[in-house]
């Protein structure tokens, strides 16, 4: 298990993901694409980050090797000081079954099961998962179980995405563009529900957006520019995503 020298102050041992000098390019042709250019960032155990930038800035890219969709170029994805550049293609699923609860912008939702049996398909096959109706519950579709996803709005579609990504208990929850589709009011609904998923269960939640007015709910900004991190803060306080304006 490689360790690393501790860049950040805080505690090796609270950094839940480490990624080091993290590099993606793609080769169109004859022209080369850097996605992403020597990343390094740490993300600590409970902390909600939102990813900011522009279109093409390669943040999908970023999560998507985070969560083990995708592969970098070079360069090295730690997950509690375990190497998951370095894990074969069995670990890989392991990590991504165990550990990761994706959102995306389109919900990917089964259209001819129930909001119920939508989060039962992970509920039964996962290690210690929350009751699928409990799951429901906690992004609050309690009174919404039967329905299908024809018969729900975007807003509560995308939360029962949210309850299946959480409801197998994931340390991360990645969300990219998680209010892409949605309006402003029910925007903010979806992101009070991660904000709460946050804060209740202590996931550390990664958000990309690129409504740079979404950062102020998080503990911490990481800003892409072409592949780039160019702005790394945090938040003194968090603001709650109903008080945000955009
Ligand atoms: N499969 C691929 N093949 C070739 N180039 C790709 C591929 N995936 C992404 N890219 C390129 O990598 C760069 C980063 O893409 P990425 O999707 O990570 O950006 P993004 O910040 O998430 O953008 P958006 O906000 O539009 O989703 C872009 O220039 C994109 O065109």
């Amino acid at each position: 298990m490689a360790m690393q020298a501790d860049r950040s102050g805080i505690g090796e041992s609270q950094a839940v993901l480490r990624i080091s000098d993290l590099s993606k390019s793609y080769i169109m042709g004859e022209v080369q694409v850097d996605a992403l250019k020597q990343v390094s960032l740490d993300f600590y155990a409970g902390e909600l980050a939102v990813l900011l930038g522009a279109s093409g800035s390669g943040k999908s890219t970023l999560l998507n090797i985070i969560g083990g969709l995708d592969t970098p170029t070079s360069g090295k994805l730690f997950f509690h000081g375990r190497e998951i550049t370095a894990a074969t293609e069995a670990e890989l699923t392991a990590y991504r079954r165990r550990s990761i609860g994706f959102v995306f912008q389109f919900y990917n939702l089964i259209s001819s099961l129930s909001a119920l049996e939508n989060v039962q398909l992970v509920t039964e096959i996962a290690e210690n998962p929350m009751k699928a109706d409990e799951a429901l519950r906690l992004v609050g579709l309690g009174d919404r179980l039967n329905h299908f996803p024809a018969q729900l709005s975007g807003g509560e579609q995308q939360r029962v995405a949210i309850a299946r990504a959480v409801a197998k208990r994931p340390e991360l929850l990645l969300c990219d563009e998680p209010t892409g589709a949605l309006d402003f009011q029910t925007g903010k609904l979806v992101l009070d529900v991660i904000e709460n998923v946050n804060r209740e269960l202590g996931t550390t939640t990664l958000v990309i957006t690129h409504n740079a007015s979404i950062a102020g709910m998080a503990d911490r900004v990481v800003r892409l520019r072409s592949g780039e991190v160019s702005e790394d803060r945090r938040n003194l306080t968090r603001v709650s995503p109903s008080e945000l304006v955009w």
